[in-house]
């Protein structure tokens, strides 16, 4: 890894010449070669004297050891809740159509006006708890939770997962219902919040160490989904899906989901 991190160190530095020799040249990345205005997080840490080798590999291996089974893990429940799930599959597909017409590319403002496809993933989220139990923090002060008086120093565990799945907050809580996070007329079950709900179901945890890769991992799955769905009709004819707690929620069994092309 050593040996690579200097290579890399050494192109960003080679290519910072050359910028500085060619201005109207930028904008290349110097290591995928794709036109790209902004620097990528490799270049910013590279060109950054203040990191050293061993710190950049920790932050490159950390990003790449969270962001790639939880992902990959979540996508696989996502789509099985839609395979297994054929109206709420169509029902994605009809807001999919009318936001991208035919094979169109997804954009954000295409996003932005796609409810349902959120709710799909909250839903995913909270059927398929993505992390194993929830988030532990150690307490820095002392603190009283319902009555309870826990000193400072205490390790504490929130369990997402469990709370996920309790039934006085989501009616039939192992049915995969993306209408319980809509707002508008479509909302049902579990739609009439509490105001602490914001907090029920937290796939990414909360607070200043959530998950930095939170907005990256919704729009690889949103991405994903709404090109699969544009070309294939999906179907799962298995057993229902369990659990593995790995620390990421990993299917208990080969996601046998048939791709069926699409007509149109
Ligand atoms: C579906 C995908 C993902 C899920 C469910 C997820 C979930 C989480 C959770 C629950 C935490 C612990 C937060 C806490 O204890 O408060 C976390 C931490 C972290 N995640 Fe993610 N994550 C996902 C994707 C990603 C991606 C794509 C990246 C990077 C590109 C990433 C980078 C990180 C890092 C670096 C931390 C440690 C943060 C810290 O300790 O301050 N994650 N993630």
């Amino acid at each position: 890894m050593g040996v690579h991190v200097n290579r890399l160190r050494e192109r960003a530095a080679e290519h910072a010449l050359e910028k500085a020799a060619n201005p109207e040249a930028s904008g290349v990345c110097p290591y995928a070669g794709h036109q790209s205005e902004d620097k990528s997080i490799y270049e910013t840490l590279m060109r950054d004297d203040r990191v050293s080798n061993d710190l950049c590999a920790n932050i490159i291996m950390a990003l790449f050891r969270t962001g790639i089974d939880s992902t990959g893990n979540a996508m696989a429940f996502f789509l099985y809740n839609l395979a297994n799930n054929p109206d709420k599959q169509q029902l994605l597909y009809e807001e999919i159509q009318s936001n991208l017409p035919g094979k169109t590319p997804l954009t954000m403002e295409a996003l932005n006006n796609m409810p349902y496809m959120k709710a799909c993933l909250r839903e995913s989220f909270r059927l398929h708890f993505p992390v194993f139990g929830g988030s532990g923090r150690v307490l820095s002060k002392d603190i009283t939770f319902s009555g309870y008086n826990i000193p400072q120093g205490t390790f504490i565990f929130a369990n997402l997962a469990a709370m996920s799945r309790m039934e006085e907050y989501y009616p039939r809580p192992l049915e995969y219902h993306p209408e319980r996070w809509l707002r508008d007329d479509r909302a049902d079950m579990g739609a009439i919040w509490p105001s602490e709900a914001g907090f029920l179901s937290l796939p990414f945890s909360h607070g200043l160490r959530a998950c930095p890769g939170k907005r990256f991992a919704e729009q690889s799955l949103y991405l994903a989904v709404a090109t699969i769905l544009q070309n294939f009709r999906l179907e799962y004819h298995g057993e229902t899906m369990g659990m593995i707690h790995m620390p990421f929620t990993q299917p208990d069994k080969p996601l046998d989901i048939n791709f069926i092309p699409r007509e149109d």
